[in-house]
C-alpha cells in the first residue's frame, strides 16, 4: 500500500549543542494513522529551500503548533520581548510553502501556530497575549503534569451557519482543547472565519478560494485525532483530500 506524502515544516530547537530541525510526534501520529498519509519533515532553511521541488513531490501541506511565535515582523507589528519565543527560520519556510501551496491547490491543514501562520502568509495579523485584552478568555494551556490534562477539552467553538464544518462536525457547537496565547487579529482577506469562541476567537477558518481542504483549527486536533470524533473528522478529511489530489495526478 502506499501513501501520499504530507509536508511538515519542522520547528528548530537547541539541544545538546546542535540545532535540530523537528517536529512533535503526535502530529506525525495522527496524519500516519488517522488521515493515512506519510509524513515528510522539511527542515526550516527558509529561502535555501527548494520549495518547488518539495511541493512537486507532496499532496498535501500541514502546519503544527509550536510554542514560539510568528516573529511581529511578518505582519508589520514591532516586535517586544513579550511576543517571544521566536522561530525566524521556521517562518521563513511556512509562511511561503503555505502561500506556495495554496497557489498549487494542494490541501492545507494548518494547526494552532499554524492556524496564525495562515493567516498572516495571506496578510492577515495577530493578537498576543488574549487573556489580558478586554472581554476575552484565557485561551492558555493550564499549569498541569500530563500532556492529557493540558490538551483536555476546554471550551466550545460555534461553527458558522452554513459552513462546510458543520457537515464535517455533523453539528453546530464542538468542545476543543485550548493551548495558546496570540490568536487572530485582522482576518487575511482570503479566509473566511468558520468558527469562532464564547469571547469571538476565531477558532477555525478556510481559505476562501481553495479548490482543496485548506482549513486553520487555532485548538489541537491532532492530540485526541484517534478518540474524539471532530478531531478524527479533521484528519480524515484532511486525508481524503490528500488521496484525491495524489489521485488527480496519477
Ligand atoms: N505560540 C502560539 C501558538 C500556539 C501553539 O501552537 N501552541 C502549541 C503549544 C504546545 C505546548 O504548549 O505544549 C500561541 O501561544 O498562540
Amino acid at each position: 500500500m502506499t501513501s501520499p506524502l504530507v509536508a511538515i515544516v519542522a520547528d528548530t530547537l537547541v539541544h545538546d549543542s546542535y540545532i535540530w530541525h523537528a517536529t512533535p510526534q503526535t502530529y506525525l501520529r495522527a496524519a500516519m494513522e488517522v488521515a493515512g498519509l506519510q509524513p515528510l519533515i522539511v527542515p526550516a532553511f527558509g529561502d535555501k529551500t527548494d520549495f518547488y521541488t518539495i511541493l512537486a513531490a507532496v499532496d498535501g501541506v500541514m502546519l503544527t503548533g509550536a510554542r514560539s511565535n510568528v516573529h511581529p515582523d511578518n505582519y508589520g507589528v514591532k516586535a517586544t520581548e513579550a511576543h517571544g519565543p521566536f522561530d525566524p527560520a521556521r517562518d521563513a519556510t511556512s509562511l511561503p510553502i503555505i502561500r506556495e501551496a495554496l497557489k498549487k491547490n494542494l490541501p492545507v491543514l494548518a494547526i494552532c501556530r499554524g492556524h496564525q501562520e495562515l493567516n498572516v502568509a495571506l496578510g492577515g495579523t495577530l493578537a498576543n497575549d488574549i487573556q489580558d485584552l478586554p472581554d476575552r478568555d484565557n485561551h492558555r494551556a493550564p499549569e498541569a503534569d500530563t500532556q492529557d490534562e493540558r490538551y483536555a477539552i476546554r471550551h466550545e467553538v460555534n461553527i458558522r451557519n452554513g459552513s462546510s464544518l458543520q457537515d464535517l462536525f455533523d453539528g453546530e457547537t464542538i468542545s476543543v482543547n485550548s493551548l495558546h496565547r496570540q490568536a487572530v487579529d485582522r482576518l487575511a482577506d482570503g479566509l473566511s472565519a468558520e468558527g469562532t469562541a464564547e469571547d469571538g476567537t476565531i477558532e477555525a477558518m478556510q481559505a476562501r478560494d481553495a479548490k482543496a481542504f485548506a482549513y486553520g483549527f487555532q485548538w489541537h486536533p491532532e492530540y485526541w485525532a484517534e478518540s474524539d470524533k471532530a478531531s478524527r473528522a479533521i484528519f480524515e478529511a484532511f486525508g481524503k483530500a490528500v488521496r484525491a489530489h495524489a489521485s488527480s495526478r496519477a
